[in-house]
């Protein structure tokens, strides 16, 4: 009989996820899989579990939390051996990477397509030492999406991330900033530099429209010395899926990409707290295979 491991973090999202737990044991047990659930209890718990699934050549795990349960579940299918395919049931205020793959983001919906057949093969990043699924931010304004409130998420999504991003715009600081990839080198003051991995950040899925789950390219973007006035052009740009053409927007895809400055400069992993600068970046092409929808 084929194994399977729910890892579920009781507190993601609006705290619901417990009340799924028996409908996805159904559906995972009607798809002719035994049924090991594990509940996570704090940070790190939910990479344990899948490092444990990896050396217990499990069949299948799968992540029911938000964007920073399936950041650390997949940590844990880091350099395994053996790793097993991944379902998700997005349970976040954001869920980016269930957007990127088009898994329902209704809970009920999302835990009946854990029986599809259909699997993609999809791009993890690397940053320094641990992976990422989705996005990698730097700068001043980086720093200050990390301090977004659970509450705000949940009220307002992606606006919680303007908010906050106009409020750190209005105090008009960037940093120097250093990114080398591919030979080139820029360097210029800067309050965002931003890598995606998908086309979905902060759940918004115009930002990186042309950046395909399996394209083995990081999609980047510098955001030059940004004043209020100009923001709201930015943010025009962005709104109509077009950011990579404004004028203060340097765009570029890389397999590798390093960011360094002679500042303290903050970062945010996959909407969660990064370690400062110096980073490296790279991607790691069609690592992990994840069960999607039938079409
Ligand atoms: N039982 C628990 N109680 C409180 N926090 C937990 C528990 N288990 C895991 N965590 C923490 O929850 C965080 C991940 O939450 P997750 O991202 O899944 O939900 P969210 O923040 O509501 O969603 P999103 O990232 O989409 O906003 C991790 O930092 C993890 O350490």
């Amino acid at each position: 009989m084929q194994q399977a491991m729910v890892i579920m973090n009781p507190s993601s999202g609006k705290a619901e996820a417990r009340d799924y737990i028996r409908a996805a044991e159904e559906v995972l047990q009607g798809a002719g899989y035994q049924v090991t659930v594990q509940e996570t209890a704090g940070e790190g718990d939910a990479t344990a579990f899948c490092l444990q699934a990896c050396a217990e050549c499990y069949d299948l795990v799968v992540a029911i939390g938000g964007d920073g349960t399936l950041h650390e579940t997949m940590n844990g299918l880091a350099d395994q051996q053996h790793r097993p395919t991944l379902g998700i049931v997005p349970m976040g205020t954001v869920n980016d990477f269930a957007r990127a793959l088009q898994i329902p983001l209704v809970p009920e919906e999302a835990i009946q397509s854990l029986a599809s057949p259909r699997t993609r093969r999809v791009d993890m990043g690397r940053l320094n030492d641990r992976l990422f699924v989705n996005v990698v931010a730097a700068g001043s304004l980086a720093g200050s999406l990390s301090s977004v409130s659970s509450e705000d998420k949940s009220r307002l999504g992606f606006l919680a991330y303007l908010k906050e991003g106009i409020k750190e715009l209005a105090s008009n600081t960037a940093h120097t900033l250093t990114i080398t990839h591919d030979g080139e080198i820029w360097e210029g003051s800067s309050p965002l530099f931003i890598a995606a991995l998908t086309n979905s950040v902060g759940g918004f899925e115009k930002l990186a429209p042309t950046a395909a789950v399996d394209d083995g390219l990081l999609h980047c973007f510098i955001v030059k010395d940004l004043h209020l006035l100009n923001s709201v052009t930015v943010s025009i740009s962005l709104l109509l899926g077009n950011l990579r053409n404004h004028k203060d927007i340097i765009y570029f895809t890389a397999k590798e990409v390093s960011v360094r400055s002679t500042e303290q400069v903050q970062t945010n992993v996959d909407g969660e707290q990064g370690p400062p600068l110096p980073i490296s970046l790279s991607t790691i092409p069609r690592h992990i295979q994840v069960v999607v929808p039938e079409d």
